[in-house]
């Protein structure tokens, strides 16, 4: 007869352990054998499960973007509903994605779709009044733009695809940026453009410049001295850093686009040391700049109040980490802890990557300019001179006096902004349109710059050519572009608006992930133009201005060999 524990040992961890040794001790072994078997079934019944779920939830999303996707207007998706097939010829041939879009565009109108593939929907947007609602609502970039950036710099609170994580580092790097051109800019401008030259002379050929080469250098040095003060103008490391960075980021987005680290692949392997040593290099620059600031002290304490007394007194020694630092103390000490001092690395090495290489494209686009036509440069140098006669150095007020020189900073970065596509997306939500189109979650939404800000229809029949009189007409605000926060000393608006153009002007993006470094961008560029020009001529190499001349056009200033310059120094 069975006793009563025989009858609770099945399927009771308790029962077989109760049943205890002796003769029920093969049972109990049984048991145990069966317990696990059961176990573990069950497990792989759950994954299962779960598996399944979010297979049929991934389903779920895809028949809806096919759904959503399909009413919008576009070419049709091929039978197989793989990518669309002009699109896939075009990227083969590295064809002009700007063209393709620009037929669509003039087929299906100012909102087009794209079938990237099976799950990848591309939304083209031209209209500008649709742009600004899509940017505002469209808050995230995309994640390949996040993996980016991750992958080259580490834990980032700045440039990853979620709008949440990144809006209070945000508000942070822009007080910091307004303080710094409040009382930065006009000191460092003549330091920054000595220390370039001083730099350039002792690597390159002494009789003249390569053009994209020495503008990489002025926006390094424009965007390392803001970020670390002082410190950064005598660091050893800097020409060695300038170089790992700038070959970190030209093959940054290729590794980053592997769904799985190709870890097994050499060449990745030392691309992940060069991005180890970038971040030694940067961890060596912190701490000089923190030493010679005067900070570390004030950072170990974390002291809130101390650190908004150095964001209001910034002549004590201000660079990003006591920006970062101290003004995200003053927006959300209540809600999180400091940012980690690798995140902070992080941001430093984004932000160095993104500032160098956007400021040295707008830089390059201007001294172009200047080299090719001497009567423009001549009006410049004429106006800088009559704006800031008197002074010993330039002073933000002074740049913002030189209409001319801010219109021909923005005119650059109208004909030629950094890349081609303005890219987002809205990975949660539906972006809902008030015309009522509906844009799924998870689309990739571009913006094809060159269609925008070279429309006729907006800027007038000579939207391709190179005029800066585009900004100052009086349907543009161009005071809100480069100062949207500062008016002139003496109060006076200097730009009328009636029209205002601002949203067909889109370099530095719009809406919710705006470029943070806009107005720092503009002022700072045109203040090292001013001061550059107040003490050179920037002549083209002679065997090279008829080439140059014959080629230039705006649609193709980015296909031209690098231009050599020569900088001539001015007899005063
Ligand atoms: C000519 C120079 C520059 C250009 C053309 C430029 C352009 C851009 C563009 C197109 C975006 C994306 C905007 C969007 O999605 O709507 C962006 C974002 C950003 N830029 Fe710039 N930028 C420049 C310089 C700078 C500088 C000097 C800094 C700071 C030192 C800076 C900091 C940022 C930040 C923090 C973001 C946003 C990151 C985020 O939301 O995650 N930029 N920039």
């Amino acid at each position: 007869m069975a006793s009563p524990i025989d009858s609770h040992a099945p399927y009771t961890l308790l029962g077989a352990l109760l049943s205890g040794g002796g003769a029920s001790g093969g049972g109990a072994r049984a048991f145990l054998r069966d317990y696990a078997q059961r176990g573990t079934n069950a497990m792989l019944w759950a994954s299962l499960l779960a598996v399944t779920w979010l297979l049929v939830l991934r389903l779920a999303a895809l028949l809806r973007l096919r759904a959503l996707g399909s009413r919008l207007p576009g070419p049709p998706a091929s039978p197989l509903l793989l990518s669309d097939p002009g699109l896939a010829a075009v990227c083969r041939g590295a064809g002009d994605i700007t063209g393709y879009l620009s037929k669509l565009h003039g087929s299906y109108g100012p909102v087009v779709r794209l079938w990237l593939g099976p799950s990848q929907l591309l939304v083209s947007v031209k209209d500008s009044r649709i742009i600004k609602e899509l940017l505002t609502k469209a808050e995230d970039k995309l994640p390949l733009t996040g993996k980016t950036y991750n992958l080259a710099c580490g834990k980032l609170g700045l440039f990853i695809s979620s709008f949440e994580k990144v809006r209070s580092r945000r508000e942070s790097l822009k007080l910091f940026l307004d303080e710094k051109l409040r009382v930065g800019a006009s000191g460092s401008s003549f330091k920054i453009i000595q220390v370039v030259l001083d730099r350039i002379d002792s690597i390159m050929a002494r009789d003249f410049l390569d053009c994209s080469s020495f503008s990489q250098h002025m926006a390094f040095n424009i965007v390392g001295s803001a970020l670390f003060g002082d410190a950064f103008f005598d660091w050893s490391d800097a020409s060695a850093y300038e170089e790992l960075m700038m070959t970190v980021a030209k093959d940054a987005c290729f590794w980053a686009s592997y769904a799985v680290p190709p870890f097994w692949k050499p060449d990745y392997r030392r691309y992940r040391t060069l991005c180890a040593q970038l971040k030694i290099l940067t961890q060596g620059i912190v701490a000089k700049s923190r030493n010679e600031n005067g900070v570390l002290n004030l950072i170990e304490q974390s002291s809130c109040q101390t650190s908004e007394r150095m964001i209001k007194d910034p002549s004590r020694g201000v660079s990003l980490l006591d920006g970062m630092i101290s003004s995200h103390c003053l927006n959300e000490a209540a809600e999180r802890p400091l940012s980690s001092e690798e995140e902070i690395c992080g941001n430093i090495m984004g932000l160095m990557l993104h500032g160098t290489s956007t400021c040295a494209n707008l830089i390059g686009n201007i001294l172009t300019r200047l080299a090719l036509y001497p009567n423009l440069q001549c009006q410049l140098h004429s106006e800088i001179v009559a704006c800031c006669s008197g002074s010993s150095e330039l002073k933000i007020d002074d740049v913002l006096r030189v209409k001319f020189l801010l219109a021909t900073v923005c005119e650059s970065a109208r004909l030629f902004p950094a890349g081609p596509l303005l890219q987002r997306c809205s990975l949660q939500q539906d972006v809902n349109l008030n015309s009522g189109i509906t844009i799924p979650a998870g689309a990739i939404l571009v913006v094809p710059l060159h269609l925008v800000q070279m429309d006729t229809s907006t800027w007038g029949n000579d939207a391709c050519q190179f005029n800066p009189n585009h900004f100052l007409k009086k349907d543009i605000n161009l005071e809100e572009i480069v100062a949207p926060a500062q008016k002139s000393s003496n109060g006076s608006n200097f730009f009328t608006d009636v029209f205002d153009k601002k949203e067909s002007f889109l370099p530095f993006g719009s809406g919710s992930r705006a470029c943070v470094g806009q107005r720092f961008a503009v002022l700072g560029i045109a203040m090292l133009i001013a001061s550059l020009l107040c003490s050179y001529e920037v002549q083209p190499h002679p065997a090279l201005s008829k080439e140059m001349e014959s080629s230039v056009d705006s649609s193709s200033l980015h296909h031209l060999p690098n231009p050599k310059i020569i900088l001539k120094k001015r007899s005063i």
